[in-house]
């Protein structure tokens, strides 16, 4: 299988989260596409990060009522921390030998590959496809790293954005599934 690697923080996964993942499954032609929940991305702080267990709950909440070859991988949990790409896509080509994975990616994640641990290695070994996002040099992007870009409109929505509303007590049922804001607000997450 020729599967499409979405790793992310995903605090919390929002409706642009779910757009690019179709794109993806449309445009790319993937067999399969797998959201990775990363514990603690190495280049950000983890004020703020809800739990492991509360960011995956809200993805399987979200893709619960998806017809679309997805998955949800915890394959991090089990994971040193802060979260290197290169180790768990070392562990995902051992386990699933016969499967080809390839990485997804916004264009803001694309545009620091420079900082990432082993990167040279990653950009060899492992096609990038990415999302364009408001601010980034695409084309640019695509020349400087062999990344191929997904063509389809510019998405102006974050978690942060997400975080912030919840925090001035404003709705969010715009933004994310309805299970995902009821979850939020069931649970008390991002509120102080
Ligand atoms: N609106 C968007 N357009 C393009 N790519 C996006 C968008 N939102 C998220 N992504 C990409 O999805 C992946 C996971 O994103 P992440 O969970 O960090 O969401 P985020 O909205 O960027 O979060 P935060 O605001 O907390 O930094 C990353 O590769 C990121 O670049
Ligand atoms: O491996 C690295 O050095 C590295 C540096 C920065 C980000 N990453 C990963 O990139 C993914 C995107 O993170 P985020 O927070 O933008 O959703 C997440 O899986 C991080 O662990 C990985």
């Amino acid at each position: 299988m020729f599967i499409g690697l979405y790793f992310g923080s995903f605090n919390p996964v929002h409706n642009g989260h779910l757009q690019i993942a179709g794109e993806m499954l449309c445009q790319v032609g993937f067999d399969e596409l797998w959201f990775v929940v990363s514990p603690h991305n190495p280049l950000k702080e983890a004020a703020n990060l809800a739990s492991n267990f509360d960011r995956l709950a809200m993805l399987q909440l979200a893709l619960s009522e998806v017809s679309l070859p997805i998955r949800v991988s915890d394959v991090e949990f089990n994971l040193p921390t802060p979260s290197y790409t290169y180790k768990t896509l070392e562990v995902l080509a051992k386990s699933h030998p016969d499967d080809r994975f390839a990485l997804i990616m916004g264009s803001d994640n694309l545009a620091v590959i420079e900082k990432w641990r082993e990167y040279e290695h990653i950009l060899e070994k492992y096609p990038i496809y990415f999302y364009p996002r408001k601010g980034d040099d695409a084309e640019g992007l695509v020349s400087a790293y062999g990344a191929q870009k997904v063509d389809a409109l510019l998405l102006d929505i974050s978690s942060t954005q997400v975080r912030q509303m919840v925090l001035q007590s404003q709705p969010i049922d715009h933004l994310v599934p309805l299970s995902v804001a009821a979850y939020i607000r069931d649970k008390g997450l991002y509120a102080e």
